[in-house]
């Protein structure tokens, strides 16, 4: 049994455009042990999403392999061991909250995989929602809609779940109550997660590992674990050790953005 949640191996992903061949990723190495909280930034464009849809299989590698528990992402998400949250909450906006985040186990081959769910409701509650079951969508403010989306990601209980910019268009104290959300999740559920953003702030409040990239082509500049500078994982973002991580992360990416 490998003990990685999943492994780069050389990863390039070449798009054919009308201009001639795009190289969004290049030799990418990676490997993320089981349970980490790994968080992706760097410029637009320097291959964070295209990343993330290799490892969930949703696009081919051109080059290199993508390994999810030592088998494929397209695999993993089969069994529904990975899951998904976008920018876009992308509910159904004429099913409650609760009916939302129970639709994973009600569509596809759920019933057949003979996986353990999480309960629908017990979801709700971890993301705070208790009380707002029966409301529509469109009840909802966008940080509540986000809840929804990572409760409905979790009732599966994968064991990895993609982020894309999953705040990115919530106001700052709106994304930070849901980044002290996620970790307390993130602890509970020993979820390997992968996180898209950019922010500095809360690149430097989640992450474990932080992956720097760069843009043209698309690649690893820097891999920076937090870990040893966190105690417990807990962070003041107000605290000196916070500022310090910020501002190494933001000369990291004005590196990246040069090169
Ligand atoms: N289907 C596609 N066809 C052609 N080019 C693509 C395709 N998808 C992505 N690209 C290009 O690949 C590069 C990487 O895109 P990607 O969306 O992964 O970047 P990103 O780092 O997530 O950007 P952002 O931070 O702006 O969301 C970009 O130059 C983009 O234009």
């Amino acid at each position: 049994m490998t003990s990685n949640a999943f492994t780069l191996d050389d990863v390039g992903v070449t798009f054919e455009t009308p201009d001639g061949p795009l190289i969004a990723v290049q030799d990418v190495k990676m490997d993320v042990e089981k349970g980490r909280f790994v968080v992706l930034i760097g410029p637009s464009g320097c291959g964070k999403s295209t990343l993330l849809r290799v490892l969930s299989d949703l696009l081919p590698a051109s080059k290199g392999t993508a390994r999810v528990f030592g088998g494929s992402g397209a695999q993993a998400r089969k069994e529904r061991r990975l899951s998904f949250v976008f920018q876009d909450a992308t509910l159904l906006p004429w099913r409650s909250v609760l009916e939302n985040v129970r639709l994973p186990l009600q569509v596809g081959r759920w019933s057949r995989l003979k996986r353990e769910a999480n309960d629908p409701a017990e979801m709700v509650r971890l993301v705070g929602l208790e009380g707002r079951e029966n409301a529509l969508p469109h009840e909802l403010s966008g940080g509540q809609r986000q809840r929804v989306a990572i409760a409905r990601a979790l009732v599966t209980r994968p064991d990895v779940l993609l982020m894309d910019e999953p705040f990115g268009a919530l106001d700052e104290i709106t994304r930070d109550r849901l980044n002290d959300e996620l970790l307390r999740i993130w602890r509970e559920t020993g979820t390997t997660i992968v996180f898209v953003t950019h922010s500095l702030s809360e690149a430097a409040f989640l992450g474990q590992t932080v992956v720097v990239m760069a843009a043209k082509p698309g690649r690893i500049l820097d891999v920076i674990e937090l870990d040893a500078r966190k105690p417990g994982n807990e962070i003041d973002r107000t605290g000196e050790a916070f500022f310090g991580i910020t501002s190494d992360l933001r000369h990291l990416l004005e590196r990246a953005d040069a090169a």
